[in-house]
């Protein structure tokens, strides 16, 4: 089989970098070198990545986060990887809304998708709770609420100065939203979803939220619904973290209690975050739910495995789900394997967690492969799919060490 026939049935991938601040650049290195080791094993797509220096280095330099027509050349990729924007000398208002928000916002990823459950190998805080008991799914609406940007300050710095921060919630942001998150119930096995508002106390927008909810749930009377104020939901997944599947709450309201999630299946240094523009009109983009953690920075022992997981939906939206899993198997492996940074009682370095994932990957195959002495990419091409067909041939067979060398 010629090369070029060999790499025109691989799809390419351009993928916009964007690590920011903080850990950031630390995780955002190694979900890159991770998944471009999964893109040469697996050889069912390749990835061409760019890099933006966007973050609070550059706003502090030409005061934006995001250069004039930014976001007109974002729009060119099929994905973006993002690290944490937030940095200790600039406001959090200012570089939240400078560069995650004007992302997200104006792209029209209005679904922030969060995934946690207790992987292998990882124990929860709470005593009772053992995989399989926390395997939740977070929908967060990621485009108006709380988070609507409306509001302002008067009379600044007098004792009569007043503030306002308006909430704005719309019939067709809310039906979006939670019909997609239904979609997402109804794709899981347990095909249950807890609506979660505070329609007490918010007796507008978020009693718009319940009728909403009330309508959209008819067309999805496969899916167990029921709801439940927020901060009771705290108690809930405190408590009775088996009683939930998937979750839907406002912008301001499932940032909270997702972080809350990963924290109760180990840290916030593991979960994952999707803002999935679901039209497919514009890029979506991909971010480990966790911030800068200026408290680790530059002391390598940040955790990846949330940029990890991340990258691994990324694929899983790109199309390419059985290759997710495998991602997902290798980080669960390494994690087995006791090969877990700090904040998840271990002690191994961010490099060491990555090169433990990277051996994995190499081993998902079920070969050990030595690709130390080709002499091109392209014979590397053929020699994934050598690898593949031999694969196929010899199912079964575990951890065969194969030379390849084709010129
Ligand atoms: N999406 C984003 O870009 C985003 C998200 C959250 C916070 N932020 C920004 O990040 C900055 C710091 O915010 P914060 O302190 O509230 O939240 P944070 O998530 O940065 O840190 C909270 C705690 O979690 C720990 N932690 C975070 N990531 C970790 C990892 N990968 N491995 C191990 N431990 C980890 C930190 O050490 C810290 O103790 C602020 O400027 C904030 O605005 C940005
Ligand atoms: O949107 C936010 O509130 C922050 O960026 C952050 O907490 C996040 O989760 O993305
Ligand atoms: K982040
Ligand atoms: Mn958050």
């Amino acid at each position: 089989m010629s090369p070029n026939l060999v790499r025109n049935r691989r799809r390419l991938y351009r993928i916009a970098s964007i690590p920011a601040d903080g850990i950031g650049p630390e995780v955002i290195s190694a979900g890159i070198e991770v998944l471009e080791k999964l893109a040469v094993v697996l050889g069912e797509f390749e990835f061409r990545f760019d890099h933006f220096e966007w973050g609070s280095e550059f706003y502090k330099e030409h005061g934006k986060y995001i250069p004039d027509g930014g976001l007109d050349e974002l729009k060119k990729y099929h994905a973006i990887l993002f690290g944490s924007v937030g940095a200790p000398d600039v406001p959090d208002h200012i570089s939240l809304w400078g560069l995650r928000l004007a992302i997200c916002q104006p792209l029209q990823q209005y679904a922030n998708v969060r995934p946690t459950k207790i992987l292998r190998g990882i124990s929860s805080p709470l005593k009772n709770c053992h995989p399989g008991d926390l395997d939740w799914v977070i929908i967060r609406e990621n485009s108006e609420g709380e988070y609507a940007g409306q509001g302002g300050r008067s009379h600044i710095g007098q004792p009569w100065e007043v503030a306002t921060e308006v909430s704005i919630f719309t019939r067709y942001c809310v039906e979006r939203l939670l019909r997609f998150a239904f979609e997402i119930a109804r794709k899981r096995t347990r095909r249950k979803i807890t609506v979660v508002t505070k329609s007490n106390a918010q007796r507008n927008g978020l009693v718009l939220w319940d009728e909403v909810a009330e309508i959209v749930k008819k067309d999805f009377e496969d899916v167990e619904c029921d709801k439940m104020l927020v901060d009771a939901m705290t108690t809930r997944m405190v408590l009775h973290p088996e009683t939930l599947d998937t979750i839907v709450a406002t912008n301001l309201h499932a940032d909270i209690l997702s972080d809350l999630a990963a924290s109760l299946a180990g840290s916030v240094g593991i979960a994952p975050t999707s803002n999935l523009d679901p039209s497919r009109q514009n890029p979506s983009m991909f971010e480990p739910i966790h911030g800068s953690a200026f408290d680790l920075v530059g002391k390598a022992i940040a955790n990846p495995v949330a940029t990890f997981w991340t990258a691994a939906e990324m694929v899983r939206w790109l199309g390419h789900e059985d290759a997710a899993d495998t991602l997902l198997d290798c980080i669960e492996n390494v994690c087995e394997a006791g090969i877990k940074t700090t904040d998840l009682g271990g002690s191994a370095t961010t490099r060491e967690v990555t090169d433990a994932v990277l051996d994995e990957i190499d081993h998902s195959l079920g070969y050990d492969i030595d690709l130390s002495n080709l002499p091109k990419r392209q014979s590397l091409r053929m020699g994934i799919e050598k690898t593949k067909e031999r694969q196929q041939k010899d199912k079964g067979v575990k951890r065969q060490s194969l030379k390849l060398g084709f010129d």
